[in-house]
């Protein structure tokens, strides 16, 4: 008989999340007559995949690949081919893994990679989950969730936005030096509910979100692969999307002192400081924002796949050359 993990959710949320005051108990808030069997409204909301259900997607993983990766990579616009270069490959569809939510977006292709890159064992995500595609933040970010319980301590992420300084070009790369997180500041944290303890403590500095050192490392290699040109540093805002800015919005982030503005990375990022992972992001600068009411050349997505495209060789091998630059602790 296998001995394979089988995951299913039941469709009952008491059994992920038992109740401690039971409706029905003569204390406490009593029930309300003829609704049915409804959430109980006095408990704040739960993380929808708890520590175990996480585990259990990790464990379905681990059966079924004999790489063990320290380094995650989430591959937004214009990374995506970068699996091509994954050597020892063993790929797993989104739709083919338990509880996973499915990738929606053009260039998105929506796989795990499991293999090697510079002679490290990597887990690649092939496309990422947006907000704006009706993902809940615990949906967008349950794979930094299940890479920490794989053993994932560093990660590499990137994304498509919009330039914001006037001396930024398409096709730059800009790393991240920080965020505005737009969504988060007004609520929408992936780490706001109960906090399990095992991911990280309730509180976190991010102070330093994105790390120092990688982001030197990342400099260095972008010289050695002729990417030092096109190579910025600066402040990603996260909101939430799917339409671009107004041109207002544009002149707003750009005065709050941001560089770029894109649709996706920060809840990973948050999620991965929570649990101690080393994070390192950077956007490919796709297209410039809107600054002025007649300019005549708004985003489009697919100018934003063409541009990637487009930079695609470089940004591979500089990536490539960045993976071999970090230094693994040796557990
Ligand atoms: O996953 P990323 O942030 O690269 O995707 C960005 C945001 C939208 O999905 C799209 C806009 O062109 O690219
Ligand atoms: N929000 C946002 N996301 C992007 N992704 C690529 N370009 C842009 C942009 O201009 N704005």
């Amino acid at each position: 008989m296998s001995t394979q993990t089988v995951l299913r959710y039941n469709g009952s949320a008491e059994r992920h999340f038992p109740r401690q005051n039971s409706l029905s108990e003569k204390s406490g808030p009593q029930p309300l007559k003829n609704i049915g069997n409804v959430a109980d409204f006095t408990r704040p909301q739960k993380n929808k995949y708890t520590y175990e259900v996480v585990e259990g997607i990790a464990k379905w993983l681990q059966e079924r690949t004999s790489i063990k990766p320290k380094i995650g990579i989430i591959c937004g616009t214009g990374l995506g081919g970068l699996t091509d270069e994954i050597t020892d490959k063993e790929e797993f569809p989104y739709t083919d893994i338990p509880l996973f939510p499915s990738s929606t977006v053009a260039g998105h292709a929506g796989k795990l990679v499991f293999g090697r890159l510079e002679d490290k064992e990597v887990i690649c995500c092939s496309g990422r989950f947006h907000y704006y595609e009706g993902y809940n933040n615990y949906q967008v970010t349950l794979s930094i969730r299940v890479m920490k319980i794989l053993g994932v301590t560093h990660l590499v992420m990137s994304n498509a936005a919009g330039g914001l300084p006037s001396d930024y070009n398409v096709g730059d790369i800009m790393i991240l030096k920080d965020h505005i997180n737009f969504i988060g500041m007004a609520g929408g944290s992936p780490l706001r509910g109960p906090n399990d303890e095992r991911w990280g403590e309730r509180f976190i500095s991010t102070t330093h979100i994105y790390n120092k050192e990688m982001r030197e490392q990342a400099k260095k290699a972008a010289e050695e692969c002729g990417l030092g040109p096109y190579l910025k540093e600066g402040v990603y805002c996260m909101v939430g999307g799917p339409n671009f800015e107004t041109v207002a919005e544009c002149r707003m982030l750009k005065l709050l002192g941001g560089d770029a503005v894109g649709m996706s990375t920060v809840a990973e990022s948050l999620v991965a400081a929570h649990s101690g992972i080393t994070v390192f992001a950077f956007s490919l600068i796709t297209n410039m924002c809107c600054m002025e009411y007649d300019d005549q050349s708004p985003p489009n997505h697919e100018e934003h796949l063409m541009i990637g495209k487009q930079r695609t060789a470089l940004i591979q091998a500089w990536v490539r050359n960045l993976v071999g630059k970090i230094q693994l602790n040796q557990a």
